[in-house]
């Protein structure tokens, strides 16, 4: 199979892993960089071309869309997906989790339990939204953020309204949340590939902070996911769409709460922590599924 990893930068341990990985099974693969891909779109006719040469015969790619190229990313990804390359993250679910307002929508519509959001315009109704909300703590963050940059933490209906008016008067998009106290500064991060949670690690935040990423000076260890935990993280993923998805859990009084879904989730923490070759794995669901949609676009298969 050959297969290209969609990656900014070729040294990063999940795209060296996912490299390795690859080799390591017979694959062919190359890593590209999704700024670096550019395409041509004609009637019926579909593109993709690197460094000044036509990018041809590719099987599968897997992108690694990082939040700063969301647009240019999911374009190139979209691109490959026209040319009939196996894509396990298709360019609609990567845009869909991308926005973590329409994540908990689509969640909540299937009935899985989230940390109660609130999300309003207008000044003039914040008070309303707050109460909406009931007492403090609240949780605010940026809607389109990533690695614990730009959540915060609002101890008191004040500090709430100071952070709702910093945001609004940068004109950007962020959510109001519960603040999960039992949580205690832990969060789970269940690795999903292809219905099934093949990795787990509990996340705890450093002292004195709330957030467990690992970027946050969050510590990793290996953990042990209840039945209904594993359950949440594998609904989440499919509600999305998402054949690989990284799913972000808080433990709290009234069972497993989905905070996010991640559709380039990292491999390094994860790996270390539950000591699962990740990697490998993403790499075997690649094989199978590739396989599988060439034979579904086999002419004589194909739908008049
Ligand atoms: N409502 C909440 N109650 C308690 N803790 C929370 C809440 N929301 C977020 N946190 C903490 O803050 C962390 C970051 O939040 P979240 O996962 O929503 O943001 P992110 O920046 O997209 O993270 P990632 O790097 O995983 O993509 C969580 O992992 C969790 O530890
Ligand atoms: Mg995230
Ligand atoms: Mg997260």
């Amino acid at each position: 199979m050959k297969i290209a990893i969609l990656s900014r930068n070729a040294r990063l341990y999940s795209t060296v892993r996912l490299v390795e990985a690859a080799r390591a099974r017979g694959h062919s693969v190359r890593v590209l960089d999704p700024l670096r891909c550019y395409m041509r779109i004609a009637a019926g006719v579909f593109e993709m071309h690197y460094k000044g040469r036509e990018l041809r015969g590719i099987d599968a790619v897997i992108p690694r869309i990082g939040a700063s190229i969301t647009f240019y990313g999911t374009a190139v990804v979209r691109q490959f997906e026209m040319m009939g390359v196996y894509t396990p993250n298709d360019s609609d679910a990567i845009l869909r989790a991308r926005d973590k307002l329409r994540t908990l929508q689509l969640l909540a519509r299937e009935g899985i339990d989230l940390p109660t959001t609130v999300f309003g315009d207008n000044p003039d109704d914040t008070a309303d939204l707050l109460a909406m909300l009931g007492d403090p703590p609240h949780v605010i963050k940026l809607n389109e953020g990533a690695q614990g940059q730009g959540v915060l933490l609002a101890e008191k209906k004040s500090a709430a309204r100071g952070m709702i008016e910093a945001f609004r008067s940068l004109y950007t998009n962020f959510l109001v949340q519960e603040f999960v106290r039992e949580a205690n500064g832990a969060d789970l991060r269940c690795f999903v590939i292809g219905g099934k949670v093949v990795a787990a690690m509990q996340r705890q935040a450093p002292e004195g902070d709330f957030r467990a990423n690992l970027h946050r000076g969050g510590s990793a260890s290996a953990v042990e996911l209840t039945t209904a935990e594993a359950e949440t993280a594998v609904r989440a993923a499919r509600v999305m769409g998402l054949g690989i998805a990284g799913v972000d859990l808080l433990r709290s009084r009234r069972g497993p709460l989905v905070l996010e879904v991640n559709s380039s989730p990292g491999l390094e923490g994860i790996e270390s922590a539950s000591g699962v070759d990740v990697a490998g794995a993403v790499i075997d669901y690649l094989a199978r599924m590739s396989a599988r949609s060439a034979k579904a676009l086999r002419p004589r298969n194909r739908r008049k």
